[in-house]
């Protein structure tokens, strides 16, 4: 039986995995900490894996904190950049465990960013729109973030250059930001939950790969599935990916 503690368990995506957890048979929830909660081997109560959905200002500290206290870590908040991967990679490898990091645990959000670097050569335009729940706090999201730079590492492994953009003005920041030279844009609406397409343009003809989670219990396959994997995995996994076989 995995042991699982939740950190961020009052959260959306914290109750989400609660009950996915809880519906296992191979696996219980040992601890739920929220803001303010420590992290510790005792408020951990024994738990072998912790899955964190924080905050982006709190995430990195708190996977440190579960390092020291022996326990490896699945996360899935946002807004880790290079050196904090660098960081827990070298405290992960350090203490001797095992931390998965991924921008989105979704099936379908990470085959849409696949097909996206397949995709991505063959077309002179990328952008890409992600579309949130206005609850959100942090934009663009982790995963359109991610969406773009693999784009724009599949463009510069084919020789192409910049996309094409003849705008000369632009005040008011119409034309989003820009993530490795592809343009991202992010729309918060309420009734959303999650979204994203990746346009693709060409003389005469565009690409759309679109990817919904109208449910977090979208998220939930991918949680389960590193949560039973992340101990066999040492160091810093980031994504999802290679534990699917892709
Ligand atoms: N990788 C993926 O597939 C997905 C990633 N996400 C990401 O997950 C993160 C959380 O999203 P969401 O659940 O919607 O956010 P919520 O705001 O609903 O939940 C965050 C929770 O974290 C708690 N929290 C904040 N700081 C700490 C801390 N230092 N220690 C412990 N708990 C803390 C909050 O508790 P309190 O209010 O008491 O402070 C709150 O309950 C975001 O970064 C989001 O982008 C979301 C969906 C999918
Ligand atoms: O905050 C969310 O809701 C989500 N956050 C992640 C992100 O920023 O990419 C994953 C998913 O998009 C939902």
């Amino acid at each position: 039986m995995k042991r699982v503690a939740v950190i961020g368990a009052s959260g959306r995506m914290g109750t989400a995995v609660v009950k996915a957890v809880g519906a296992c048979a191979d696996m219980e929830v040992v601890a739920r900490l929220n803001g303010g909660d420590t992290i510790s081997r005792e408020s951990l109560g024994g738990a072998d894996v912790a899955v964190e959905f924080t905050s982006p200002a709190s995430s990195e500290r708190n996977v440190h904190a579960l390092l020291d206290a022996g326990v490896d870590a699945v996360v899935g908040t946002t807004g880790w950049d290079d050196d904090a991967y660098a960081r827990v990679r070298a405290h992960a490898e350090e203490a001797g465990r095992s931390v998965l990091i991924a921008p989105n645990f979704a099936i379908g959000a990470v085959l849409a960013m696949r097909f996206a670097q397949i995709a991505a050569p063959f077309f002179e335009s990328a952008e890409v729109v992600e579309m949130h729940h206005p609850d959100k706090v942090d934009a663009p999201s982790g995963t359109a973030i991610a969406t773009a730079r693999g784009i724009a590492r599949a463009r510069g492994a084919a020789g192409l250059g910049d996309v094409p953009d003849a705008t000369e003005s632009d005040p008011h920041g119409a034309r989003g930001a820009r993530i490795d030279g592809v343009p991202v844009h992010a729309v918060r609406l309420r009734g959303l939950t999650a979204s994203e397409e990746v346009l693709l343009g060409n003389p005469g003809e565009q690409l759309v790969i679109r990817t919904d989670s109208f449910d977090r219990v979208s998220f939930m396959p991918g949680v389960l599935l590193a949560v039973r994997s992340v101990s066999s995995r040492p160091g810093l996994t980031v994504g999802i990916e290679s534990v699917m076989g892709l």
